[in-house]
């Protein structure tokens, strides 16, 4: 059986725009990833499930495929992720999700992805509600408040049977051919509907509920934003990275420190850039993250970083940052060098490093200072430098 899951990610969160959210709430960032990826992370473990289709605001759909790509290389998600862009209504999402499936996938889940925490098990126990015939098997829980029908005058008409009802979430899961026949029929009978479920119980399918989850709320109103904190403790524990990094002066690269040009006829001896500051700071980055050194990520020997610009490298360090949710807290940067004078350059390294590390910048400290004329920064054959960050890493994480 191939299951693929669409996750629902084209709404614009306009509840919560009303109560003041600029972002809207799929892209809200959670535990080191935009929220709608929450899901993502839970599904991925449920093995029948093979692919996902994400549907996102057509405006930010190249945006969103690049976010999405680099976030399942990061979590070496194997499997398909195919991006589409939404409509108008959920429906019309659906539907642009739907048409996005790959032949072979007999069975879909369609998860909003405002609803950050529904279980795997949840998804397995739907996949196998499916097994028995059903079109459609979606979670719901029993009612605990009595619910009453209401007039336009707000007068109560009718008071329901609450041991008959159930409140929905999803994912719901669907066969495919059917979800898909469904949505064409309620398209031309213009059926509007606030679950995919309802189009089966239109067209006449069977609809089997499964015990929905408590904790399987959707981010709706400024209350819920809440829960998103609740759900995840985060303990910080504190870490610090020592980087250390030299070059040889000679006939080689332009002079670089901080990622800044500096003016001077000194030229540096190096396979990359030869940016000593950045080459310190990438080591004392690592340090944090306990992954070894620059050496050992990119090699001198490896053609691909010939002439590399050293922000790039910082760069790709501040993926496994972003990967291990390590937030940085302090960057302390000291050159040792007799010549060329580096003062002058002080604030522009330290707000460039600072935009580089997207802290802000009187967390960024730079020095520089000389060796009294001894040893080999004495002798002006050479620049050092070192680099010291502290951080926070996530308790239920090793650093
Ligand atoms: N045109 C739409 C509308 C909604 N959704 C998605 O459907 C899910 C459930 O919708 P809802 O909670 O209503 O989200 P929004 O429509 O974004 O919120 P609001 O109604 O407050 O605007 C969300 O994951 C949302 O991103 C969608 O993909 N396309
Ligand atoms: C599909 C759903 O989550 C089931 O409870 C719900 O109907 C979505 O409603 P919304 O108004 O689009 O949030």
């Amino acid at each position: 059986m191939s299951v693929w899951t669409i996750i629902l990610a084209a709404g614009q969160g306009s509840r919560l725009a009303q109560a003041g959210l600029d972002t809207k709430k799929q892209f809200l960032h959670h535990e080191g990833a935009p929220l709608y990826w929450k899901s993502v992370r839970t599904l991925a473990s449920v093995p029948a499930i093979k692919g996902f289709v994400f549907v996102f605001p057509p405006e930010e759909l190249d945006a969103c495929t690049k976010d999405v790509e680099s976030l399942s290389s990061t979590d070496d998600l194997s499997m398909p992720c195919l991006c589409v862009a939404g409509g108008a209504r959920r429906q019309d999402s659906v539907f642009s999700g739907l048409q996005a499936l790959p032949k072979a996938c007999s069975k879909v889940l369609v998860h909003d992805s405002a609803r950050p925490f529904a279980s795997a098990k949840l998804a397995q126990a739907l996949i196998s509600a499916l097994e028995h015939g059903a079109e459609a098997a979606i979670p719901g829980l029993p009612v605990t408040d009595t619910i009453k029908v209401i007039d336009q005058d707000d007068t109560v008409t009718q008071t329901l049977n609450r041991s008959e009802l159930r409140a929905v979430q999803t994912p719901q899961a669907f066969d495919t051919a059917a979800l898909i026949r469904a949505h064409l029929a309620c398209e031309k009978k213009q059926l509007s509907v606030t679950d995919d479920a309802s189009m089966i119980e239109a067209t006449g399918g069977t609809v089997r509920i499964v015990p929905g989850e408590a904790g399987n709320i959707k981010i709706t109103t400024p209350e819920d934003l809440s829960m998103l904190n609740a759900q995840a403790p985060q303990t910080m524990l504190p870490c610090v990275g020592w980087g250390y990094d030299v070059h040889r002066y000679g006939a080689g690269r332009p002079f670089r420190l901080g990622g800044i040009p500096v003016d001077t006829d000194i030229e540096v001896i190096a396979h990359s850039d030869g940016d000593v500051l950045l080459h310190a700071l990438a080591d004392a980055l690592l340090g944090c993250l306990g992954l070894g050194d620059i050496g050992k990520h990119f090699p001198d020997t490896d053609a691909k970083f010939e002439g590399i610009e050293s922000s790039i490298l910082v760069n790709e360090v501040l993926q496994e940052v972003e990967k291990k949710a390590l937030t940085i807290t302090h960057v302390d940067l000291t050159v040792i060098a007799q010549r060329p004078k580096l003062a002058s350059y002080r604030e522009r390294i330290q707000k460039n490093v600072a935009n580089l590390l997207r802290i802000d910048k009187s967390h960024v400290n730079f020095k520089a200072t000389t060796e009294e004329k001894l040893g080999f920064t004495g002798a002006k054959k050479g620049i050092k430098a070192v680099a010291c960050v502290s951080a926070m890493y996530p308790a239920n994480q090793q650093a």
